[in-house]
């Protein structure tokens, strides 16, 4: 027991204080921008671009030019952009080669459009942008260009997300039953003014976790649904939730049950605010972060597919004529392949994105209409709950 919690802790600890990398001497690295000076930056890209011979990052922008310049101080960013035009001036840069783009959903799609017009690559932040459309014409205006728009789901780029896949895809189990996926946080961790849960801004349970529990259906079913036959939001999770309609519309739990091909049933659940247990509810919930795939020889649960590159489990429980068998596996690295068993799954993603742009193939990658096609399933949920899409931007397209 010992042994495995040290190693967890080593690889942890590795993983979120990467080696540097030193630069190739033959390849220029990306040079990438990050829009906002967001909390998901760090991990997502900067500490992921430190351990990267090919990619730097190189500058930031804030709203506030004070906070944009801690953040560089903090995280040794050279060029800083701040002020009302600061975002602009970052995607002008004409040193830079991508954007990260960590925005609040609600402006994903302006600001995409505006980096991708200025011929800059993207890595955007999940979920893609609030409605499909919006969506599609970021693709196709990536693709006009012949730029690289990668929607930033980066459990899909751990080894641990692909051996659940490689599983499924053997027939070892048989084909797929059903498939349970869960993202949902105890309550009290978000405060009231984050940004997920301003429905202008994009915010929502279904948009915010839901876009990964809908992103693991489709992936390991291979499909998209067919039909939402269910969908229920709750209450939003706010203390001081007066009913205006900007806080109505976000939901603070959703579940919905989905029909898909082959008489596969998929469900989801997905929370900002689990509700405590024990007396007087006053004992928090852990966090339920699990994918639950039933097949006709056997049944797979995938523990922390979010977070997996710090911990996770695949226990693989099989039945045959000679009864049932369970295993556990974990795969922090490809049996063969580029990685190693500290990178998180950030730093896989970053991996994808350099060898695209450098013209490399890619192991894995996330397609422009596997992107379209989840978030057009996170708006039929949204629908069939009543709550309806997230706002449209109001972004128009030169
Ligand atoms: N891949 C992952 O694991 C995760 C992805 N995400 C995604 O990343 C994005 C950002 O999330 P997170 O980092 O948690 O959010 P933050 O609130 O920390 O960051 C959002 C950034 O958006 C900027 N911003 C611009 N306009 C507004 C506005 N009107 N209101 C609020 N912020 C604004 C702010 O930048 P400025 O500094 O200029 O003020 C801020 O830094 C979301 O799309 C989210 O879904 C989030 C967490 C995990
Ligand atoms: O991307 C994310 O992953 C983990 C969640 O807790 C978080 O809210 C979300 O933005």
């Amino acid at each position: 027991m010992t042994v495995p919690v040290i190693s967890t802790l080593s690889r942890i600890y590795k993983a979120l204080h990467p080696p540097r990398a030193d630069p190739l001497p033959d390849s220029a690295p990306i040079k990438f921008g990050i829009l906002g000076a967001a909390r998901i930056a760090p991990i997502a890209l900067v500490d992921p671009a430190k351990c990267h011979p090919e990619a730097v990052v190189l500058a930031v922008a804030a709203r506030d030019k004070t906070r944009a310049d801690e953040f560089a101080k903090k995280h040794g960013i050279p060029k800083v952009y701040g002020g009302a035009n600061g975002y602009q001036e970052l995607i002008d840069d004409p040193e830079l080669d991508a954007i990260y783009n960590p925005l609040p959903n609600g402006l994903h799609y302006e600001w995409t459009m505006k980096a991708l017009a200025a011929g800059k690559h993207v890595l955007l932040e999940k979920p893609s942008a609030d409605t499909a459309e919006e969506t599609r014409k970021m693709f196709e205006l990536a693709e006009q260009k012949n730029l690289v728009l990668l929607e930033a789901f980066h459990y899909r780029f751990h080894p641990s997300a692909q051996r659940v896949k490689e599983i499924i895809d053997s027939g070892e189990l048989g084909g797929i039953k059903s498939i349970s996926a869960q993202l949902a946080i105890p309550k009290g961790i978000l405060q009231d003014s984050d940004i997920r849960l301003k429905h202008s801004l994009g915010g929502g349970a279904m948009m915010d976790m839901g876009c990964y529990t809908m992103s693991c259906i489709r992936y390991f079913t291979g499909s998209d649904p067919l039909e939402v036959t269910e969908a229920k939001a709750e209450a939003p999770i706010l203390k001081d939730a007066s009913l205006s309609s900007e806080t109505a519309l976000v939901d603070g739990t959703t579940t919905a049950h989905l029909a898909l091909p082959n008489s596969i049933s998929g469900s989801l659940m997905v929370s900002f605010g689990l509700p405590g247990w024990g007396p007087w509810g006053i004992l928090p919930r852990f966090p339920e972060l699990g994918v639950q795939i039933e097949c006709e020889g056997g049944e797979i649960v995938y523990f922390n597919y979010p977070g997996s590159w710090a911990y996770h489990y695949i226990t693989v429980k099989t039945r045959d004529g000679n009864g049932r068998k369970v295993r556990t596996e974990k795969a922090y690295k490809p049996k063969s392949g580029k990685g190693e068993e500290w990178w998180t799954t950030y730093r896989y993603q970053l991996e994808a994105f350099v060898d695209k742009l450098k013209g490399r193939s890619p192991e894995h990658w996330m397609s422009a209409e596997d992107s379209i096609a989840n978030i057009q399933w996170i708006e039929n949920v949204y629908t069939k709950t009543g709550l309806g899409p997230r706002p449209a931007s109001t972004f128009q397209a030169a």
